[in-house]
């Protein structure tokens, strides 16, 4: 077995890293630990835009990534240490978490911690949940990985996380928001992830007597690198690849009541609407039909929306209201 200490913050960089050792690595058997930058991580067949508290995100810098694994949505970042165990498929229950949280929990209560396993895959201490845990199985191999909220900005976790859960309609997986806690509140003084991340390697070490430390060499590296331009920075892949929905948002503005209700498929907007008893210069439809085939990003729709006299269609309206219609 190989213990990877990844040597980034970027969280491109280390969910790009576990697509590149399960797919591309010799090795089968490792744990790999990581630290990212604040970020948030989006299950695979999830809804990113109904996750995530975009105005949030982004006047915070708070990077989006979808993982290959399934389940909901985690908040990283400097005060939460990730671990993943990979291995080959078939020799441990698929559906089982146990035996992959069983070293943490070992680690935790050996520290007076009393943490337990509850439901499928959540970590819990006094009935708060301190970790998350997901799973997938590709190519013969598996990965299962979790969190460890250890010293987090819970503040910014949960504000990152605030969504309006009217706005869409899908059959995306959803997240399971729990009470959430950091560790910190039951560990010895001056454990952080660093120690942590000390602490579950000898943890392993000892379970895995032949383990070894593996240090990620440049060309690993560059072919990492190389999944993060083409894959995991992309908002194709972050955005786009969400299950096709249908998205409503409804605002008041002076001039009246407007509602927007889209279709999007891969992430394209295919039928738009717009309503309300706002007074028209100009038809509706011409606004309408601007925004076929475009993403539904925000900086696409702004693109749109810069270029049009918004108050020919609307009467008196900003630009940054007739966004908010869309986000
Ligand atoms: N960092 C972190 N750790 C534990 N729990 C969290 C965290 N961030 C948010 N949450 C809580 O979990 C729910 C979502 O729970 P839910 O059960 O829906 O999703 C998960 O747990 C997914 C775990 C994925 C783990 C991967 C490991 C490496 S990359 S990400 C969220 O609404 C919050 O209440």
């Amino acid at each position: 077995m190989y213990i990877i200490d990844s040597p980034s913050n970027n969280a491109y960089f280390n969910i790009a890293t576990e697509e590149f050792l399960l797919s591309r690595f010799p090795t089968e058997d490792l744990f790999l630990l990581y630290v990212n930058a604040p970020s948030i991580i989006v299950g695979k067949f999830q809804n990113t835009l109904a996750e995530i508290n975009l105005d949030f995100v982004k006047e915070k810098g708070i990077k989006v990534v979808r993982r290959m694994s399934g389940g909901g949505t985690v908040y990283h970042d400097l005060g939460n240490l990730n671990f993943s165990f990979h291995t080959v498929l078939g020799q441990h229950d698929f559906m089982d978490f146990s035996i992959f949280t069983e070293p943490v929990l070992t680690l935790l209560n050996g520290l007076g911690v009393p943490a337990v396993l509850q439901g499928r895959n959540d970590l819990l201490v006094e009935g708060r949940k301190f970790s998350g845990n997901a799973k997938l199985a590709r190519q013969g191999k598996m990965i299962q990985h979790g969190t460890i909220l250890i010293d987090s900005e819970m503040e910014i976790l949960a504000d990152a996380l605030k969504v309006n859960p009217l706005k869409f309609i899908d059959k995306a997986t959803k997240s399971n928001r729990s009470r959430v806690v950091n560790l910190r509140e039951y560990l010895p003084a001056g454990t952080g992830t660093e120690e942590m991340k000390d602490l579950l390697k000898e943890e392993i070490i000892k379970n895995n007597p032949g383990a070894q430390r593996y240090t990620l060499t440049e060309d690993d590296v560059a072919q990492i690198e190389k999944l993060v331009a083409e894959k995991y920075e992309t908002w194709d892949w972050n955005f786009g690849f969400s299950p096709n929905y249908n998205y409503r948002k409804a605002i008041k503005v002076p001039a009246g009541f407007i509602e927007v209700h889209l279709d999007v498929v891969k992430g394209n907007i295919d039928k738009a609407k717009i309503f309300g008893d706002f007074f028209a210069a100009k038809p509706i439809e011409e606004l309408e039909e601007k925004l076929l085939g475009q993403k539904h990003e925000d900086a696409e729709i702004k693109k749109i929306l810069v270029s049009e006299d918004l108050t020919e269609y609307f009467g008196k309206v900003t630009l940054e209201e007739i966004i908010q219609l869309f986000f």
